[in-house]
């Protein structure tokens, strides 16, 4: 006899994202409002298999319940659906933890996001983000929880109406079930539908039918469950005999996603070590992909028990692949923590990722639109491998698509841009930036336009690290157009025209001088350039100096002291500097030009000038000279 009943119920506030997310989601127009138990379902399935994997150290957890089920009653009378599960069940301070915070990263940004964006769009948002739990409240107007931990004496229940509090107590134990979750939904008038036989075993099949745990359907209090999912592990049968629709709803039960997998893999690895893998690659980006804390998503099993999502299965930059191995080696009875030591999972590990990046590559080499979909999608989480991933760095190469200067907005390979290299270029040129469109029109592209030279247009985060890594392709060093006197003067222009240096007449070569001792320590040099055809200047790194953007990235983290002075350089065919160039050395406008010339040229870097002030003064000297 168990005196718990008489402790007060204490109602707590939810925490303030879970307040947010349930105001999203009772108020979302969000159509497919079925999702709900799908996501209540995969609660009651990870449940039974947290059991099972408990249950091997420790059997008196299982007691004479040793088969995990999950029962679904309908209620029509009292407008009721209850979901029930046998698994691990969850205390009271377990029930407040779970069900008053989120705990997955991202949340905060994620909601943001979607208090920012419009109708439609903030459902599909609300789908990438796999609704969970609190989804319930979309049909309900009322939950309850009623729980009892496995191997516990004492059980509890949860009980809100999603409006900002729950409430937690003690309950007999005759009131939760003998082990595990009972959660009961008093749904809305307008969600009667979820009552009906019918409607609920239609959608259980189509959502949840292959769970690894049975499910049974109960359509009236008292009545005999009939099984309607026998909980089979699908990747355990064969491939032959599964449709496409059942790898689809295994994907999106599996994964909480709502769109079709893009690519589905699904093979028995045989010989050292035997596994089954089913993963998937989802056909959209998931809302947390650049989430720092976003960890993979491959579970482990071994002989079909859960035993963690944790393991670490794929390298960090395949962490949009959703699925599962399942391996027959694995010892079951020893801890995660030595699992994740094993050699056997090292191995499961290289197997799994150089299998996925194979068949990525069959898909690129297949079926190009389909990769490209992909790539837009994952290319700037797949190229983190670039510098992550040494060993696979060739593949991962070969796997890249990149926007050029020539390619007018397709993707192409290195490959592609090694096959048209002009005569005497001896590296692959990039640009990197944040916006492809202004890299596009960057001035430090135009000599390289001029000559006909392809430059990969790297825009994403991600591209000033790898790039500038000491990569190569076939032997051939990938360079930034920012950085170091070019081999360009190498290359002749498309109309013939001398390079820089002889370009450059005695006075312009007088005024570069001049801009030098101007500009100081500003600078490290003043030189003609290679680069430019039609703007007057543009800033470029020195010789043995880093990508300017990466610089850029690294002193806005503060991981850079002190930043390397760029080089200056100056078009000696530009009309303007011919012009400069002639002036009369007293000249005073010379040495406000130097200053603005080497402004101009941070501002199309998108920086600000050196000194705001004394710009705006240079700029206003000149403009009134020029309309006095
Ligand atoms: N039937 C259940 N039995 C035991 N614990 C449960 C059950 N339902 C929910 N929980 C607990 O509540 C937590 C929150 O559930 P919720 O569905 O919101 O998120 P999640 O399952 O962790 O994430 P996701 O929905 O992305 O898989 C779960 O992690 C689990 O600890």
């Amino acid at each position: 006899m168990t005196t718990t009943t008489e402790a007060a119920p204490e109602t707590r506030s939810f925490e303030a994202d879970v307040a947010k997310l349930l105001h999203l989601m009772v108020h979302s127009v969000y159509s497919d409002k079925d999702v709900f138990l799908r996501e209540l379902i995969s609660n009651a399935a990870d449940a039974c298999e947290k059991l099972r994997y408990e249950g091997l150290s420790d059997a008196s957890l299982l007691g004479d319940d040793g088969q995990p089920r999950i029962t679904v009653t309908l209620d029509p009378k009292s407008r009721r659906l209850t979901i029930e599960d046998n698994g691990i069940g969850m205390s009271e301070a377990e029930l407040a933890d779970a069900l008053g915070t989120i705990a997955r990263s991202g949340t905060k940004a994620f909601m943001d996001r979607i208090a920012g964006a419009k109708d439609a769009e903030g459902s599909q948002l609300i789908g990438q983000f796999g609704v969970g739990f609190y989804s319930a409240f979309m049909v309900a107007d009322q939950v309850d929880v009623f729980s009892r931990r496995a191997g516990a004496d004492s059980a509890a229940t949860w009980t809100s109406d999603g409006l900002g509090t729950y409430t937690i107590r003690p309950v007999e134990l005759a009131e939760a079930p003998a082990r595990g979750t009972r959660v009961v939904l008093h749904l809305k008038e307008e969600a009667a539908g979820y009552t009906e036989d019918y409607t609920i075993e239609r959608t259980i099949k189509t959502q949840s039918g292959h769970v690894p745990v049975p499910i049974f359907l109960k359509d009236a209090q008292g009545s005999e469950p009939k099984q309607i999912a026998d909980g089979a592990a699908l990747w355990t049968r064969a491939k032959s005999e599964i449709t496409a629709d059942e790898y689809k709803d295994f994907y999106r039960s599996a994964a909480g996603q709502f769109d079709e997998p893009a690519l589905t893999l699904h093979y028995r690895a045989e010989g050292l070590h035997e596994y089954t893998v089913l993963a998937f690659i989802p056909e959209t980006k998931p809302f947390d992909l650049f989430d720092p804390d976003r960890a993979g998503r491959m579970k482990l099993y071994v002989r079909r028990v859960f035993i963690t999502d944790e393991a670490q299965i794929l390298p960090r930059y395949l962490r949009f692949v959703r699925g599962l191995v399942d391996s027959n080696d694995l010892p079951l009875n020893v801890s995660r923590e030595m699992i994740q030591e094993s050699p056997v999972l090292a191995a499961i590990q290289r197997g799994v990722s150089n299998r996925v990046l194979s068949e990525l590559e069959k898909l690129a080499a297949n079926e190009t639109a389909a990769y490209l979909k992909l790539w837009d999608e994952f290319g700037p989480v797949l190229k983190e491998g670039l510098y992550e991933d040494f060993s696979r760095r060739e593949t991962l190469l070969g796997l890249a698509r990149f926007k050029t200067t020539t390619s007018v907005g397709e993707w192409r390979s290195v490959k592609d841009y090694v096959a048209d290299l002009k005569d005497n270029q001896t590296a692959i040129y990039y640009a990197t930036g944040n916006d492809l469109d202004r890299l596009a029109t960057s001035p430090q592209l135009e000599g390289f336009r001029a000559r006909g030279i392809e430059v990969l247009l790297l825009a994403d985060p991600v591209d000033s690290f790898w790039a500038s890594s000491g990569i190569d392709f076939g032997g051939k060093p990938f360079k930034s157009v920012t950085q170091g006197i070019s081999d360009l003067s190498l290359i002749p222009l498309a109309d013939g025209a001398p390079p820089a240096a002889e370009a450059a007449s005695p006075s312009v070569t007088g005024f570069i001088a001049f801009v030098k001792a101007t500009l100081g320590d500003a600078v490290s040099d003043v030189r003609p350039s290679d680069r430019l055809t039609e703007s007057a200047v543009c800033l470029v790194a020195p010789e043995q100096g880093m990508d300017r953007q990466l610089e850029k990235l690294l002193a806005g983290a503060g991981r850079l002291d002190a930043a390397v002075k760029p080089v200056l350089e100056i078009n000696p065919r530009h009309a303007l500097v011919e012009k400069l160039s002639a002036l009369e050395e007293s000249s005073d406008i010379r040495a406000d030009a130097a200053h603005l010339l080497f402004d101009e040229a941070r501002i199309a870097d998108g920086e600000l000038p050196l000194d705001p002030r004394a710009f705006s003064a240079r700029l206003m000297r000149l403009l009134e000279r020029g309309t006095a």
